[in-house]
């Protein structure tokens, strides 16, 4: 199916001569990516959010277990109807991928530690790529391995750019291989960054008390994902010392231009997806002073807002969209602050900031696929 009729765009691309890839713009209609891993969570949200991407076609789809099987057979969503449906190629094994260079841009959606396995295969002077897995999201190697092991690709962690959009689009724009944030920190880091930028508030006394639907533990079956163990009830886990905090530190350390450390604790509550993330802050100044802040600093953004003073943002305020909404409360206790920060984990906190940042990269509209609302009620 060719959904590129009548759209031509110019756009960022890479042209190699002389063994030396340069960025140019370029003619751009239709793009072929593949999505790597697409049986599992993200993947589908990437297929659910690209069957309206007009620039953007899915020529390849992998999985592990389903590999071999039609898309159908796995999603049953898609076995039949539309023509996107039909358009899908069936699940293969990464490894019978047989030329990268054939896709535009390759969404690595993928249980940690694996894109680092395969990245060296990928020419990524002529494919992009954005990995929704944590992989190369610390830019200091050292603070991988203590969090996460020994990595297979060290050498492109200080090429890879963060893909917190927001705060990075100009490097996002010329990336050729682009970390998506993690669902947490994106939330956090939306919420904190500009505040820390104005010096507002204090960079040593920040409390994340987070929260997250299930969907962002993955699809591959766990004891600890059991519907007995996630409904009815609630748990905080990895306290003070879950991997998301020192992504956080990095994102704010990055601002302050000093070594941040946050208090950041997760729960994992009884909803399939949303994250909502109530931040204590100590500040001199006032809590309409933070809010006007963050309005200023989101004004231009489509992503992100600022929700009327003392409207509480709720996880149905985006659920299934590309937002995150937040707002700023009094603390009763004085010089402290109250921010909540909500979004979609599975949207603006991976497959939806992944088309994000794929749009920026490839020069097209950056809310173009992602214009959906979010579910009501
Ligand atoms: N879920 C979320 O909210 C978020 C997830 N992420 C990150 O995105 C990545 C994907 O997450 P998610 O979609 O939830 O994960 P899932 O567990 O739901 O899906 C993983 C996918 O990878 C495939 N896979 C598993 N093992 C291998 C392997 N060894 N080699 C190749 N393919 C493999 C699976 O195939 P099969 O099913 O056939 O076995 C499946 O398609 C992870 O790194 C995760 O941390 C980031 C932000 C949010
Ligand atoms: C509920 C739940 O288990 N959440 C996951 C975070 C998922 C995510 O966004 O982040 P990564 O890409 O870094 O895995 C966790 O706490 O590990």
């Amino acid at each position: 199916m060719d959904r590129s009729a009548g759209f031509v765009s110019v756009g960022v691309g890479y042209e190699v001569r002389g063994g030396r890839a340069r960025c140019v713009r370029k003619a751009v209609e239709t793009i072929d990516v593949a999505i790597l891993g697409a049986s599992g969570y993200t993947g589908a949200e990437l297929l659910r959010m690209l069957a309206v991407h007009p620039k953007a076609k899915i020529a390849a789809m992998t999985a592990d277990r389903s590999a071999g099987k039609p898309i159908g057979e796995v999603f049953p969503q898609y076995g039949f109807g539309s023509q996107f449906a039909q358009s899908l190629p069936d699940l293969v094994k990464v490894a019978e991928v047989e030329d990268w260079s054939k896709y535009d841009l390759i969404f690595c959606c993928l249980p940690h530690a694996t894109t680092q396995e395969i990245i060296s295969g990928i020419p990524l002077e002529t494919t992009k790529v954005v990995d929704l897995s944590a992989d190369f999201r610390l830019s200091n190697i050292d603070t991988y391995t203590a969090w996460y092991g020994e990595h297979k690709a060290p050498y492109l962690q200080k090429e890879a750019v963060y893909g917190l959009v927001e705060h990075k689009r100009d490097e996002v724009r010329d990336a050729r291989l682009v970390a998506n944030p993690g669902c947490y920190p994106t939330a956090a880091q939306l919420a904190l960054i500009p505040l820390l930028k104005n010096k507002s508030i204090s960079s040593t006394d920040i409390i994340i008390d987070a929260k997250s639907g299930a969907t962002g533990a993955g699809r591959s079956a766990k004891v600890g994902t059991l519907f007995c163990e996630v409904s009815d009830g609630m748990h905080a886990y990895g306290i003070a010392q879950h991997r998301h905090a020192p992504e956080i530190e990095q994102g704010l350390s990055e601002v302050t231009g000093e070594d941040v450390l946050v208090n950041f604790t997760p729960h994992l509550i009884p909803m399939n997806r949303g994250i909502l993330e109530t931040i204590f802050v100590k500040t001199s100044e006032s809590p309409g002073a933070l809010r006007q802040q963050l309005i200023e600093a989101y004004e231009d953004e489509p992503f992100v807002h600022v929700l009327p003073e003392g409207v509480s943002p709720h996880t149905r305020h985006v659920r299934g969209s590309n937002h995150c909404v937040m707002n700023v409360f009094p603390d009763r206790l004085p010089g402290r602050a109250i921010i909540v920060s909500v979004i979609d984990n599975v949207v603006k906190g991976a497959s939806g900031q992944a088309i994000q940042n794929m749009n920026v990269m490839m020069g097209f509209d950056e809310t173009m696929g992602l214009e959906g609302q979010p579910f009501f009620p």
